[in-house]
This record gives structure tokens, sequence and C-alpha cells, in this order.
């Protein structure tokens, strides 16, 4: 098991001897400034960028510097065990690739160059709605590999049932329902520059491959593509529901459903009453409320609230192996790691991709193991004390 991730390490020192060359940084800090260098404008400020001031965005990141994690020694932690099962899927370590659309703007081969690179180390990959790439061939790239889908809402039922169907057929089992992007929010970055990929056609594979969809506009997509992105653009946005919307994705969906984007406990409670798998405590990378709670903080009030009812995995300003470590700690059964994928997308398709999740695994590995644990199941908030300063 040691070798496992933590090998990642071992081969990029022995590179003299024949190993591994990493194929860029593997310090965390850097890869959205190397990504910068090689991306766009538009599409690198889309990635990066957050609502308002950037404010929620910042805070993400403070608070998992304010805790810090607590060494243990002679814990006998050189055999270490990072699998886990979350909604039904076991994996080798408790991180999934979180939903991002549109990657056709970083990279020709998008979701599936992601999708190959999320199964050649068996974690999930969670396609989303807004993708340049189809569901099938997301499932066709992604082979044996796990795969979750990410849903947003149209408002026709008819397209919503059809577009879950095909993700069924397809063989994705978990549901992820993003609550918190019913509508774009204000986001400086792109309105300056006048960028939303959605506006250029990227974006809607999905709907533009749906039959249902098709079957809504008076000409095909292809002949009137202004009209047919417009279309699925108000269907996607603009409506919030209410909790009583849930039942429809039950019965449309055989496997597990998360909501994600929860972030208070009374919310997190009603997902359990309302007959949830499970939450993502998220709050989209900050890309949605600006002065928001910073989406660690929001972690163990909604663990205390759930117990152990339904699954709690996390995301929003996860970067390092410590990170992971801390979200699990507070009790997270899993991460979903957003942008640091993207930035490897960026620098390199798949291969890009890969390295950037060898490099946390191979973090997280390690951090685990000179702190002393051995298991995912070892991590509690007795791990972390809260930074004194
Ligand atoms: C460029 C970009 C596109 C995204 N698209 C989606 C999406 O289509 N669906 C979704 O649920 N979340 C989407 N997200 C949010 C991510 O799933 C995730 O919550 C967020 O990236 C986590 O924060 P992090 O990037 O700081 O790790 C997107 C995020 C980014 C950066
Ligand atoms: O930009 C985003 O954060 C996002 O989630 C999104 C919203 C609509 C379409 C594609 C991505």
């Amino acid at each position: 098991m040691t070798e496992r991730f933590g090998g990642y390490q071992n081969e990029i020192y022995l590179q003299g001897l024949g190993g591994a060359v990493p194929p860029f940084t593997t310090d965390p800090t850097k890869l959205e400034d190397s990504a910068r260098e090689l991306m766009d404008p538009g599409p690198f400020g889309y990635v990066a960028g957050a609502a308002g001031s950037g404010a929620t965005a910042r805070a993400n990141r403070a608070a998992f510097d304010r805790w810090r994690i607590v060494p243990r020694m002679l814990a006998e932690a050189t055999d270490r065990d990072l699998s886990t099962t979350v909604l039904g899927t076991p994996m080798p370590a408790p991180v999934a690739l979180a939903p991002v659309g549109v990657q056709s703007i970083v990279h020709p081969d998008a979701e599936r160059a992601t999708a190959r690179a999320a199964a050649a180390l068996g974690l999930p990959f969670v396609l989303s709605t807004a993708a340049s790439s189809t569901i099938e061939e997301v499932a066709a790239a992604g082979g044996d590999g796990p795969r979750w889908f990410q849903l947003y809402w149209p408002t026709d039922p008819d397209v919503c049932a059809s577009i879950l169907d095909r993700a069924k057929q397809a063989g994705y089992t978990a549901l992820v329902v993003t609550l918190d992007t019913w509508t774009l929010a204000w986001r400086p970055v792109d309105l300056d520059q006048g960028y939303l990929p959605f506006l250029r056609g990227e974006g809607v594979a999905i709907p533009f491959s749906d039959p249902v969809f098709r079957a809504t506009l008076d000409a095909p997509p292809e002949d009137d593509p202004g009209t047919a992105i417009l279309r699925w653009l108000f269907m996607v946005t603009g409506t919030d529901r209410n909790w009583d919307a849930l039942p429809f994705l039950r019965e449309h969906w055989d496997g597990p459903i998360v909501l994600k984007g929860i972030q208070h406990p009374d919310d997190a409670r009603r997902a359990v009453d309302a007959g949830m798998d499970g939450v993502v405590v998220s709050n989209h990378g900050g890309r949605q409320v600006d002065g928001g709670v910073a989406a660690l903080d929001a972690l163990p009030e909604v663990v205390a609230a759930v117990g152990d009812r339904i699954e709690v995995l996390f995301d929003s300003g996860v970067r390092t192996g410590a990170d992971v470590l801390k979200a699990l700690a507070l009790g997270a059964r899993a991460v979903l790691l957003g942008r640091p994928y993207v930035y490897g997308l960026a620098h390199g398709g798949e291969d890009g991709v890969r390295h950037v999740l060898r490099a946390v695994l191979a973090d997280l590995d390690l951090t685990m193991g000179l702190s002393g644990q051995r298991s995912v199941a070892g991590l509690t908030p007795a791990v972390l004390t809260r930074s004194a300063g």
C-alpha cells in the first residue's frame, strides 16, 4: 500500500535511474500561476475566477490554514490503506474529481481526458451536465472506472428524465445534484472580459445530443445553434426550486443521490428528511456567494447535524494532501478536487490530470504516514488542533 501513491515521490527522485520526470510543477502553490502562462485570458479567468471580490475563495484557503495536524510517533504507519467506499463506490483513496463544465476551453480532449486519468487511478469522475463531451463519450473514455453524474436540473421534466436515463444507461452510479448554481453569480472577471463559454457554444454537448431536448427546438441545433444555446441556458439557469421537487429525482434515478452546495446544518437535516443519500459541503469554490462562509468552516456543523445517517462529502479549496487529511478529520467521507486537476488538463491533457492526481495522492499518503495515521477510518477531529495564530 505504501508504494501505491507515495511511490510517485520515489519515481521522481530516481529519475536519473530511469524514473519519471515530473511533467510540470509538483508544487500546489505554483500550479495556478503556471496554468496562467499557458492559457488564454478568457478561459483562465473563467476557471480561476470567483464571485464578487473573491472573499469566499480566499476564505476557503484561510480556513484550511487555521487547522493544524498534530503528528503521532511510533505509530507503525509504514503500511497505509487509503481505500474507502463512498456512495457505494469502492475507491483506492478518498478523492473524486469534481464536476467541472466546459473543459474543451482548457484542452481539446476535454472531459474524455479527465475521465481517462481518473480511471487510471480508480477515482470517480463526476461528469457535469455542462460538459463539452457527451454522457456516452465520457463513459466510453472512462471504461471500467467509476463514474458519477452531476445534474444541472432542466426545467423541462421530460428533458431532465431523458438526461438522467442516458446517464443511467451509460453506467453512472451516483447522482450529484448541484443546488448552489441555479443562476450564475456576479463574476467580475468574466464580465470584464466579456467571456462566457456557453454563449460560444461550449458546454452544450449533452443537450445537443439529447433527442428530447432536440424535439423542443424548431430547427436542429446544428442549423440554429444560437437559439438552441439560449433555450438550454434558460432551461438550466434562472429557476430556484423548493424541497418538494426532490421526489422527481428519486423517481428517475435508481442509485444514490447527493445534494451539492449544502452549507447550513438545517439544509443538511432537510436532505436527510428528504431521503437523500448524502450532501456535498461546498460553496462551489467561492464562485457563487461572495462573502460566504468558508466551506471547511461549514463542515463540522453539517457533520454533527447528519451524524452517520447520510454521507458527507466536501469540496472548495482542497489543494494539498494535508487539506484532504483535514477535511476527512473534520468528518468528510471524501473530497472532490476542482481547479487543480483542470490546471493539470491545461498543462498536458490526460497526462497532466494524472500528474496532478498522483501528486495530491502521494502528498496525502506521505502526510498520513508521517502523522502516524494508517487509514482514513482513523481520521477524527482529535488529529487536529486549532492554529494558535
Ligand atoms: C471552471 C469551473 C467549472 C465548474 N463547473 C461546475 C459544474 O458544471 N457543475 C458543478 O456542480 N460544479 C462546477 N464547478 C464547481 C466544482 O464542482 C467545485 O465545487 C469547485 O471547483 C471546488 O472548489 P476548488 O476549485 O477550489 O477545489 C465548477 C468549478 C470550476 C472552477
Ligand atoms: O462556472 C461554474 O462554476 C459552473 O458551475 C457552471 C455553470 C454553468 C455552466 C457550466 C459551469
